[in-house]
């Protein structure tokens, strides 16, 4: 089949009933309900794009195995060429959402990809595993799927491991085998846009300790498979806002869920992973899975870091405050924050390296270093709209006060910005700029960029200790190996 219309992708939506709740109902439909409508229609807009002539070449290719058109995510890259390729790919996807939705489907569809490419790992363990993540691969590449993944144990005691939970099925874990497949049970979290893809993908970040064998998994599934529950948080808009009122969070709220696996059957050949501490917590290292979709987060968040320091810029503008200095000091300093992910972004592009297994993988390094500043950087840009738009923020009346005749005078005089803004610009805009720094939806944008890949905290010390572990800090040890009389020696002679 091949890349799918937007259309294709809303009749896989319809054609399948997973159990979504969302505040405390069943969802019968989720095409029709409204706090899903309009995210499917933005996804929907990215499926259309591989059919636009003007996207067309920069985000697909034809498969070398099946002379499909297929996404650029299902490229396994060798080449600079191919992360290049690659790169276009996310940064259309980016640019088209601005950075807001995060788990768009070549996230994950990067993930398997290189998982499939590194089958040498699990090959290493089980032959079947490797063979079926092969295969699944296959089945998303040419069915154009979209996925969730839930890789996080439920946030309950993280003093302690899996298997000292209270319950030992609290963290999801596998309770029996049977001849058809493994019976899973427990949760995992937290499946970003779960309600609205086709299936679910489940591994881990490394963590297990011996006596975690039963959670030690990996597999996939289609996300309406029988004893899945998926349980919605509070929803941040309820899919009635008006446009004009909140014109990011009305189109593009990512719906994030709790997934409990109530005995449900994992099919052998859904197993790519099973039993196996070390090779569960070997996963996510060795198969190139933190780096490739790391290199799609890059580019997602230098586009939404851009966005919001954009948003900053125009608000300081369209009221006339960007003549003071102060305010100029601080949009320069989101401005450069900007330009350094994008430098780091051409540092991890173009200082790849390509593994023995032929892969090409982005400088790990610039990635890594991207993930520690942008959740520094990105609620940097957010204060920075909070502190420059400031009371006005709050003073904008609805669409619906300018659409009351009565008010239609005072709302043109009062709300106008600087001369050449109409107050009709200057409200959208403040509007837009409240939905990114003050709502709810805005909130859970900068949440994201702080834990949509772990723990920055940790992260940052695993990076430390790698880095320690690298270099060495030789040019210490150098200069200190130098004799301590080496001027006097010429004096004295
Ligand atoms: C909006 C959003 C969307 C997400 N989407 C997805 C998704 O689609 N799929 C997915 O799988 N995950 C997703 N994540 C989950 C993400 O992977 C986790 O939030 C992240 O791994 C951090 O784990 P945690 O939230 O359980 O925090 P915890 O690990 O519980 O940490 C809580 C706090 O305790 C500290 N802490 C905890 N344990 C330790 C320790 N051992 N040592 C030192 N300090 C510790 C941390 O520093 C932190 O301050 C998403 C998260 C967010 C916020
Ligand atoms: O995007 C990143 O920085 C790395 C990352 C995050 C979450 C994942 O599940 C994953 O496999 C890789």
């Amino acid at each position: 089949m091949g890349i799918r219309t937007g259309q294709d992708y809303i009749n896989g939506i319809k054609s399948r009933n997973p159990e979504v709740w969302l505040n405390g109902r069943l969802v019968e439909d989720i095409y029709n309900e409204p706090i899903f409508n309009q995210p499917i229609h933005e996804i929907a807009k990215l499926y259309d794009l591989q059919h636009d002539p003007i996207y067309q070449n920069d985000i697909t290719h034809i498969c070398e195995q099946t002379s499909e058109r297929v996404n650029n995510a299902f490229l396994s890259p060798k080449t600079g060429d191919d992360l290049q390729k690659r790169s276009k790919l996310f940064e259309v996807y980016a640019r088209k959402t601005y950075g807001l939705m995060g788990r768009t489907p070549d996230f994950l569809n990067v993930v398997v990809t290189s998982m499939a490419h590194n089958c040498w790992f699990l090959d290493k363990y089980n032959k079947d595993w490797s063979k079926n993540i092969q295969n699944y691969y296959k089945h998303i590449r040419d069915n154009d799927l979209f996925l969730t993944h839930a890789i996080v144990n439920p946030q309950n005691d993280r003093s302690k491991s899996s298997h000292e939970q209270k319950d030992p099925f609290t963290h999801l874990g596998t309770v029996e085998e049977t001849k058809d497949g493994i019976i899973v049970r427990g949760a995992k979290m937290l499946a970003t846009l779960a309600p609205i893809t086709d299936e679910v993908i489940i591994y881990s970040f490394p963590g297990f300790v011996p006596g975690d064998e039963r959670h030690a998994l990996a597999f996939a599934l289609p996300i309406d498979a029988p004893g899945l529950r998926i349980i919605c948080r509070e929803p941040v808009q309820d899919g009635k806002r008006s446009m004009f009122d909140h014109p990011l969070s009305s189109r593009y709220d990512e719906m994030d869920a709790l997934l409990i696996f109530n005995d449900v059957l994992v099919p052998w050949n859904k197993v790519f992973l099973y039993n196996n501490v070390e090779a569960a917590n070997l996963l996510y290292p060795m198969t190139g899975i933190a780096e490739q979709p790391a290199h799609q987060s890059g580019v997602r968040g230098y586009i939404k870091l851009a966005f919001a320091v954009e948003v900053a810029c125009k608000v300081a503008d369209s009221i006339g405050v960007d003549a003071y200095l102060n305010v100029q000091r601080d949009l320069g300093e989101v401005v450069q924050s900007v330009e350094v992910i994008r430098a780091l972004l051409r540092v991890a592009e173009y200082e790849y390296t390509i593994n023995e297994h032929g892969e090409a993988r982005p400088n790990p390094d610039a990635l890594e270093t991207i993930r520690g500043f942008l959740p520094e950087m990105y609620p940097r840009a957010i204060e920075v709209i909070q502190t420059i738009g400031a009371g006005g923020l709050l003073m904008s009346p609805t669409g619906a006060d300018f659409d009351h005749p009565d008010l239609r005078e005072d709302v043109e005089k009062y709300y106008g910005g600087r001369s050449g803004v109409s107050a009709e610009e200057r409200v959208r805009l403040f509007k837009l700029a409240w939905d990114l720094c003050g709502e709810a939806f805005g909130m859970r944008l900068l949440q994201y960029e702080r834990y949509y890949t772990g723990d920055p905290v940790r992260k940052r010390a695993i990076f430390y200790n790698k880095y320690k572990k690298a270099k060495k800090f030789s040019m210490v040890d150098e200069v200190l190996a130098k004799p301590t009389n080496e001027g006097l020696e010429t004096i004295n002679q």
